[in-house]
């Protein structure tokens, strides 16, 4: 097959997908929920001087609305590791970009999805061994899983139901990132 076929059938397959999913969330809920973040996190960080490290990829589009809404001063860095890839289940961790000079640093990381947790807290307990001063934790989207999770986010955008969600920078099997609201794949 050629690359070209590829393309039009990932195209396809990318439209049923949305066409067979639900907004959870619309894109004016999410660009307030953002708003009603970066007030919490203005009154919260005024004066730490924050270094503010999104986990990427998935945080691109949180961190890219977020970002001029706080109006402090901070340092800004990535970090990248990943679980699911294309895949609708996580797996074992691939990191692609470690935390860099985080020692006696306010940290606040970003996120898109806290699902299981176990990214968030890998990620965290990883930055407090290399000695931040304090961790604290922001997620675009807190899924209900019904369970207990391992961490709490200090900060939630969005409650989304326990189904595979993508848009707002979450992928579904690698597609719809750049979509401004936030659907769920149907079950
Ligand atoms: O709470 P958990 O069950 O650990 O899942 C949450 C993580 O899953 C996604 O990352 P993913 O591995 O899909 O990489 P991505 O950021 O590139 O989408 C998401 O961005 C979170 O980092
Ligand atoms: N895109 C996306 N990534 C996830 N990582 C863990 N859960 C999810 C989810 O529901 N959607």
């Amino acid at each position: 097959m050629t690359k070209q076929q590829d393309w039009c059938e990932k195209h396809q397959e990318a439209t049923a997908l949305l066409a067979n999913s639900d907004e959870i969330h619309s894109a004016a809920a999410c660009q307030a929920a953002i708003e009603q973040m970066a007030a919490d996190l203005c009154r919260d960080f005024a004066d730490r001087y924050p270094l503010v490290l999104p986990i990427m990829g998935g945080a691109v589009v949180f961190t890219g609305k977020l970002l001029p809404l706080l109006r402090f001063p901070l340092d800004f860095d990535y970090i990248h590791i990943t679980r699911y890839g294309d895949k609708l289940k996580g797996g074992a961790f691939e990191w692609l970009r470690q935390p860099q000079n985080v020692s006696g640093r306010h940290v606040l990381i970003l996120d898109d999805i806290l699902d299981e947790g176990l990214t968030l807290h890998t990620v965290r307990e990883h930055i407090l061994a290399a000695g931040a001063a304090s961790c604290r934790t922001a997620v675009f989207a807190d899924k209900d899983i019904g369970r207990a999770k391992p961490i709490a986010a200090d900060y939630v955008g969005v409650r989304v139901p326990n189904r595979y969600v993508f848009g707002f920078g979450m992928d579904a099997k690698g597609m719809w990132r750049n979509l401004e609201a936030v659907y769920a794949v149907s079950n």
